[in-house]
Order: structure tokens, then C-alpha cells, then sequence
């Protein structure tokens, strides 16, 4: 039976037709801190919407339902409905709150699942200086970054036997016969885990991240990976990228190599591909953040990534992203559940409106997202801001969550 309750106002975003004046866009609501963000996200979205076109344009919201929410209306261990799934597919454009999973045990990611099951295989997570937002760094404004973190691929994926279970044992006992591999420290408790890294995914999800450095005019597009101990998967990564690069965009080698540079077709100017190591990287960051523009990296890379860049420009009480198909996009915070803080109307929802913000951007709703954006700079300039941002701010006026959101569209 179904539990979707489609809006009786809205039509459907259909692939090649104008984008409706008031579309449906499902949301799932999330766990943990799902319940005080996402209503503050719909409150604050649809102002923006209301006052950037008085009234033509409105989104009509359907909620959809995973996670621990799924499972108290669709029954135990129901976490991520097919219903929910169809929804995602049939309307397009969605967005979702945080979701959680269980450390060693238990369930898979379903964050994870619905990336792999509608292969949204690139995660996008722009980040980016507000003015007045607290920062560890002495100049924060110089972070503007966008990470293209492959989203299919990768250890994240979940291919691994728990150490002395019978499948991890024959996959050991396959590994040392017949792949003479001894490397194996302790073969009788290891778990071990496998990293499928793929030429056609890497070219995808790079190719992405060109085009979106030469539709936005950027200066630069860094391969993050881990290619010197990984060879063939991590390293696989940068090779595929550089050749894409080469092959596709007619980039061609800075001097001896592997950086490389081709002349942005729109304007002229020249975006320069390069690699750089991760655990160099993580430093580089923090100590040249200037040098970074577009990122490209593997799953779990561009995870730990995201959060420490994150927090070089107030934390991932601020990050938004994406995860994008050639067919569908879910909208989502960096940020999971934080349990400790659910339910207690306290936690920034930034996240999250600026996931939504990316969303009204991709609908070419731009005067409405300007206005969110506009309006976040204003409440954080005149220091209303949540507990995350109060503690290292002097002077801040802390405010709850719902007050934030209601900050923001007093700023509109
Ligand atoms: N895409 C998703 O749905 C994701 C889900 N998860 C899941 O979430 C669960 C909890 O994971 P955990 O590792 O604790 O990571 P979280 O991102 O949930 O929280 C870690 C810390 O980040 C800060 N934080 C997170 N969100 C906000 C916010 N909106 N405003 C202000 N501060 C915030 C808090 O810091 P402080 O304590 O300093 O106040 C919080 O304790 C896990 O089950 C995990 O698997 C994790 C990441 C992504
Ligand atoms: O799915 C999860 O529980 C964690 C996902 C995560 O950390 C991320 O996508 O950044
Ligand atoms: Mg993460």
C-alpha cells in the first residue's frame, strides 16, 4: 500500500520541458536532527520562492519516507521503501535529510544505497566563505573549492567479510592460492574489503568535473588520490583522469608532465589540470587554499574531504551538496543525523538550505536562490546565528534552529 501522498497542486519535472512554475519535489524529512532542519528548510525555501516571483512559482512538497521514519509506517526493517525509490526516479529533482547507520553491524548505508541504486555517481559539495561565519584559518575567503567526489565506486561501496566468518576465510584462502598473494598480515581474523575503481567511473565522474570547471569559468582542476600506494586503483584514478583530460578536453602537458592545461572554450582562458596526494593535499588546504579550485577525487577521499573543508569555513553545520545522475539529483547536507541534537530545535540548518539553494539553482530559479543566499550572509552578518557558530563567534546572539531559518526570511 502506498503512503506517498501526491500533492493534489504541481506537475511533475519532465526531461526537455520547461521546468513547471510549481513543481512536486519530493523530500525525505531524515533522522536525528532530520526533524528540526528539514521543516525550517521547506519555511525558508518557500519564502524565497514567494518573494523572488510574488507568487508565480511554488514548489508543492511530497514527502517521501526512509529510514527509521520509513520503518514506523511501512514496518520493521522496511528502511528504504521501493515506493520511495520510484519517487526519486519519476520526479526527478529531490532532496533529503540526513540518515543513519549503524557503526559495525546492522544495516548499509542508506544514504549509500540511494546513490548506488539510482547511480548518482557524482556527489557535489561546493565550499565556500561567508563573511563573518567563524573559521580556524587567518583568511578563510580564500576557500572556494567544489568537490566532485565519485559517488559509485570505491571501498565506501561496501564489499567486505567480517574477519573469521567463512566467507572471509575463502576469500584469504582464495587470495593466497590462487592469487599468490602473502601479504596478508594476520590471514585467520582478517576482514577484508574490496575497492572497485573503474576507468568508465573515473572518466564520468572527471568528466563532470571539467565541464562544470569550464561551464563555471575555474581556474584549475585538482586529482586528489592516493596513487602512490593504490597504484591501480587510486593511481588508476589519476592516470584515466589525466588521459580523459588529454583525450577529450585537447589538454596537453605542462612540461615534462602529468599537469596539464587546455583554453576554456567560453572564455579563453586556460584551466589547468593537476594531481596532488591526499595526505599532501589535507595539508595544502589548510596551508594554500588559493591553489585549490575544482576538486575530483574517489569516494571515501572526497568523504574525509568534505568534512575537513567544511570546516575551514564555519564546519558542516554549512556544507551543502548534491548527488547527481544524468537523470536524477537528490539534494543533501554533508552533515549525518547528530544525534545528540535531535529534536531539540538547535543545530544550524544551513546545511541543508544550502542544499536546497543548490536545487533551486539547478531548476534556474536563480533570483530565488540568490535571495537564500543574500539572506544568510545578512542573519550571519548581524551574528543571529546557531549554537555551532555562537561558541566561536564574539558577540554572536545564539538562536535555535527554527529561529535562524525565521532570520533569514526577516532578511529576504
Ligand atoms: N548523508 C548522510 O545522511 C550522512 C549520515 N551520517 C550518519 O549520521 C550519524 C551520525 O554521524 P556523526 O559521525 O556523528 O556525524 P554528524 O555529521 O551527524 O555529526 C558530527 C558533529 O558535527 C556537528 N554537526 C553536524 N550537523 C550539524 C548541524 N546541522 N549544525 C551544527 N553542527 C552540526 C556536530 O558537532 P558538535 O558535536 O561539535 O556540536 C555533530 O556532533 C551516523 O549514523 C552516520 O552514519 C553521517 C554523515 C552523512
Ligand atoms: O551514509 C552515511 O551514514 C555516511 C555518509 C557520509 O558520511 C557522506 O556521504 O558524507
Ligand atoms: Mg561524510
Amino acid at each position: 500500500m502506498s503512503h506517498i501522498v501526491v500533492p493534489t497542486e504541481g506537475q511533475k519535472i519532465v526531461p526537455g520541458q520547461a521546468i513547471p512554475n510549481n513543481p512536486i519535489i519530493p523530500f525525505i524529512e531524515g533522522d536525528g536532527i532530520g526533524v528540526d532542519i528539514t521543516p525550517v528548510m521547506i519555511k525558508v525555501i518557500d519564502a524565497a520562492v514567494a518573494k523572488a516571483y510574488n507568487g508565480a512559482k511554488k514548489i508543492s512538497w511530497m514527502e517521501i519516507f526512509a529510514g527509521e521514519k520509513a520503518t514506523r509506517i511501512y514496518g520493521d526493517n522496511v528502511w528504504l521503501p521501493d515506493e520511495t525509490l520510484e519517487a526519486i526516479q519519476e520526479y526527478k529533482v529531490s532532496i533529503k535529510g540526513p540518515m543513519t547507520t549503524p557503526v559495525g553491524g546492522g544495516i548499509r548505508s542508506l544514504n549509500v544505497a540511494i546513490r548506488q541504486k539510482l547511480d548518482l555517481y557524482q556527489c557535489v559539495r561546493p565550499v565556500q566563505y561567508f563573511t563573518g561565519v567563524p573559521s580556524p584559518l587567518k583568511d578563510p575567503s580564500k576557500v572556494n573549492m567544489v568537490i566532485f567526489r565519485e559517488n559509485t565506486e570505491d571501498i565506501y561501496v561496501g564489499i567486505e567479510w567480517m574477519g573469521e566468518s567463512d566467507d572471509a576465510k575463502k576469500v584469504i584462502d582464495f587470495l593466497q592460492k590462487e592469487m599468490g598473494v602473502n601479504k596478508i598480515r594476520f590471514p585467520k581474523t582478517s576482514s577484508i574489503g574490496v575497492k572497485p575503481v573503474s576507468r568508465e567511473g573515473t572518466e564520468r565522474l572527471t568528466r563532470a568535473a571539467i565541464q562544470y570547471a569550464i561551464d563555471n569559468d575555474r581556474s584549475s582542476v585538482t586529482i586528489v588520490h592516493k596513487g602512490n600506494i593504490m597504484k591501480y586503483t587510486e593511481g588508476g584514478f589519476r592516470d584515466w583522469s589525466y588521459a580523459l583530460a588529454k583525450n577529450e578536453f585537447g589538454a596537453t602537458e605542462i612540461g615534462a608532465g602529468p599537469w596539464c592545461e587546455f583554453k576554456n572554450p567560453n572564455t579563453g582562458k586556460t584551466i589547468t589540470v593537476k594531481d596532488s596526494i591526499a595526505d599532501a593535499f589535507l595539508q595544502q588546504i589548510l596551508l594554500r587554499p588559493a591553489e585549490y579550485d575544482v576538486i575530483a577525487t574517489l569516494n571515501l577521499n572526497g568523504d574525509y574531504i568534505s568534512d575537513a573543508l567544511a570546516a575551514q569555513v564555519g564546519g558542516i553545520g554549512i556544507a551543502p551538496g548534491a548527488n547527481i545522475s544524468d537523470e536524477y539529483a537528490v539534494f543533501e547536507a554533508t552533515h549525518g543525523t547528530a544525534p545528540k541534537y535531535a529534536g531539540q530545535d538547535k543545530v544550524n540548518p544551513g546545511s541543508l538550505i544550502l542544499s536546497a539553494e543548490m536545487m533551486l539553482r539547478h531548476l534556474g530559479w536563480t533570483e530565488a536562490a540568490d535571495l537564500v543566499i543574500a539572506s544568510m550572509e545578512k542573519a550571519i552578518g548581524d551574528k543571529q546565528v546557531t549554537y555551532d557558530f555562537a561558541r566561536l563567534m564574539d558577540g554572536a546572539h545564539e538562536i535555535s534552529c527554527s529561529a535562524f531559518g525565521d532570520a533569514m526570511i526577516e532578511r529576504m
